[in-house]
C-alpha cells in the first residue's frame, strides 16, 4: 500500500499538486499500520485532484484551440445555381440591396476575405472604386484578402492582398486553424474557388444540405418573388416564393 501512495505522491508532484496531507500521513506511523480507509480516502482525494487539473487543463488547450470559422457568402438562385453557363451573374442578382438587407450584412463579421483569382481581378478594382459611403464599401476595401491562384507570380494589389501562390488546401486550414480571436474568414467566391473548398470539406457545412447530384425541381428560367421567409428552431427554412407576372 505504501507504493501506491508513492505513485500518487510522484503524480501529485509532477502535476504540481499541493499534497502536504499526504506526505505528512506518508510519514505518519499510522500508515505504517496499511489501513485501508485512509489509503482509499488519499487515493480519492489525489485522484479527484488529478481529474480536477486536467479538465483545467483540458479548458486551457480546448480555449487556445478554438479555430476560426470558414463562412461562404454567394447569391445562389433557387434551383441552386451560383453562376450563368456563361458566368453572367449581374444579369440575375438583386443588387439594389434595401437597408435592412445591408444593416444584416454588416452584422456578419469575419476578419479575412479570400477570394479566387479571377473573381479577385473584377472584384477588389470594383470595390475601390465605388463612391464612399457605398453601403459595404469599408469592409471590403479594409479587410485584407488572400487571393489564391497558380499562375500569378507578382502581386498586382498590393498592400492589404496577400498572393498564395500553391498550398491552397494547407493555406486555408492553417488560417481556419489560427486562434477564433483572429476573427472569422469570410468567402466570396468564385465558383471554381468554391468547389475546390466543398470538395476538401474546409467548410463545415451541417445544414442545409448539399446534394450534388439528384433532381431539379426547375429546370426553365422563370422569376419569382418572396412572400416570406421563416427559420424554425428545427433547422428548417422555409423560403415562400411566388411565381411574377
Ligand atoms: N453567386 C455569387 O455570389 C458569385 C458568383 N461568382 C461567379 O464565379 C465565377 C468566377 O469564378 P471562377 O471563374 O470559377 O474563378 P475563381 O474566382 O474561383 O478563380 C479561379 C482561379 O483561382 C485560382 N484557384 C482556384 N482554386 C485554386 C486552388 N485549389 N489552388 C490554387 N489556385 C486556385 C486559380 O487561379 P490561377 O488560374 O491563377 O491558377 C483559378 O484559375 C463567375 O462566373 C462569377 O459569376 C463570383 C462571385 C460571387
Ligand atoms: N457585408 C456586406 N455588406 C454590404 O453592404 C454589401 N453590399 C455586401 N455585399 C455582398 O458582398 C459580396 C460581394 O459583393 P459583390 O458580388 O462584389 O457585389 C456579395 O455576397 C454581396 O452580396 N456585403
Amino acid at each position: 500500500m505504501r507504493s501506491y501512495y508513492k505513485l500518487i505522491a510522484t503524480i501529485a508532484r509532477q502535476q504540481r499538486l499541493h499534497t502536504p496531507h499526504l506526505e505528512a500521513y506518508m510519514s505518519s506511523p499510522r500508515c505504517a499500520k496499511h489501513t485501508i480507509r485512509p489509503i482509499a480516502l488519499h487515493l480519492l482525494c489525489s485522484l479527484f485532484k488529478l481529474i480536477c487539473h486536467s479538465l483545467i487543463n483540458l479548458q486551457k488547450l480546448h480555449q487556445a484551440a478554438m479555430p476560426r470559422k470558414l463562412m461562404l457568402q454567394m447569391h445562389m438562385s433557387i434551383d441552386g445555381y451560383i453562376a450563368g453557363p456563361n458566368n453572367e451573374l449581374i444579369e440575375w442578382i438583386i443588387y439594389n440591396f434595401s437597408q435592412d438587407l445591408n444593416d444584416y450584412l454588416s452584422n456578419i463579421k469575419f476578419n479575412d476575405i479570400i477570394l479566387g483569382r479571377k473573381l479577385a481581378e473584377g472584384f477588389i478594382p470594383a470595390w475601390e472604386s465605388m463612391p464612399s459611403g457605398t453601403p459595404g464599401k469599408e469592409l471590403m476595401v479594409n479587410t485584407p484578402k488572400t487571393v489564391f491562384s497558380t499562375t500569378l507570380q507578382e502581386n498586382p494589389w498590393g498592400i492589404g492582398v496577400r498572393l498564395v501562390n500553391g498550398g491552397f488546401e494547407d493555406e486555408v486550414r492553417r488560417m481556419k486553424a489560427q486562434d477564433e480571436s483572429k476573427g472569422n474568414v469570410m468567402v466570396y467566391g468564385g465558383v471554381q474557388t468554391v468547389q475546390a473548398l466543398v470538395e476538401k470539406g474546409l467548410f463545415s457545412l451541417v445544414e442545409p444540405v448539399a446534394l450534388g447530384e439528384g433532381k431539379k425541381l426547375f429546370t426553365t428560367r422563370t422569376s419569382y418573388e418572396v412572400i416570406e421567409t421563416k427559420k424554425f428552431e428545427c433547422g428548417i427554412a422555409v423560403l415562400h416564393y411566388r411565381k411574377k407576372v
